[in-house]
């Protein structure tokens, strides 16, 4: 059996966590839980911390903010995969001032067919008004263009809203 490519799309707090969650772990574990975030200060530490706390003993946790392609590729074909989220895997190589095309490309090509599902999270950032500085309004592009981007080899693709599933794409 092939394994779907399911990017799930939202804002923040829209709940897109939790259903990419709730939607991996329809499938038997071991599960991975590709985690991207980097806990710079408390804050973002007290988030993890909550996320941690809330994953059972059948998610195997590696914490990957760069190198997500590498680790899809040495991850069982047959192990169902979080990646939560590409938005600040973006942002993780953007502040690195990485090669973002090579970057982008190598992670594009990790997105092959495996034998579970894959399932993508990231933040749909261009909602609101134009950024006043150079630096967001990059950033808003780039999360764009490479949401596209997955969503173009993605099996399924869905947006959350107020913690609710829109579908906007299926394959059947
Ligand atoms: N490093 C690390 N990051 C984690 C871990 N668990 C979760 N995270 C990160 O926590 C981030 C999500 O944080 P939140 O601020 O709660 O999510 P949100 O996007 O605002 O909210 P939702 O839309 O409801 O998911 C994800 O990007 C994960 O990478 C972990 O074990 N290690």
């Amino acid at each position: 059996m092939t394994g779907r490519i399911i990017l799930i799309l939202g804002g923040a707090r829209s709940g897109k966590s939790r259903h990419a969650e709730a939607l991996v772990e329809q499938s038997p574990g071991p599960l991975a839980y590709v985690a991207t975030a980097q806990a710079f200060d408390a804050e973002m530490t007290t988030r993890i911390d909550i996320h941690r706390a809330r994953r059972d003993v059948r998610w195997q946790t590696h914490d990957c903010p760069f190198d997500v392609a590498a680790l899809l590729a040495d991850l069982p074909s047959a192990q169902p995969v979080l990646v939560d989220c590409l938005t600040l895997w973006l942002t993780n190589h953007m502040l690195a001032d990485h090669d973002l095309a090579r970057e982008e490309a190598a992670l594009l090509a990790a997105l092959r067919p495996r034998a579970a599902d894959l399932v993508l999270v990231a933040n749909e950032v261009g909602f609101g008004i134009v950024p006043d500085n150079a630096l967001a309004r990059r950033f808003r592009d780039c999360a764009g263009r490479l949401n596209q981007a997955v969503a173009a080899r993605a099996d399924r693709v869905i947006l959350v809203v107020a913690g609710l599933p829109l579908t906007v794409k299926d394959v059947a």
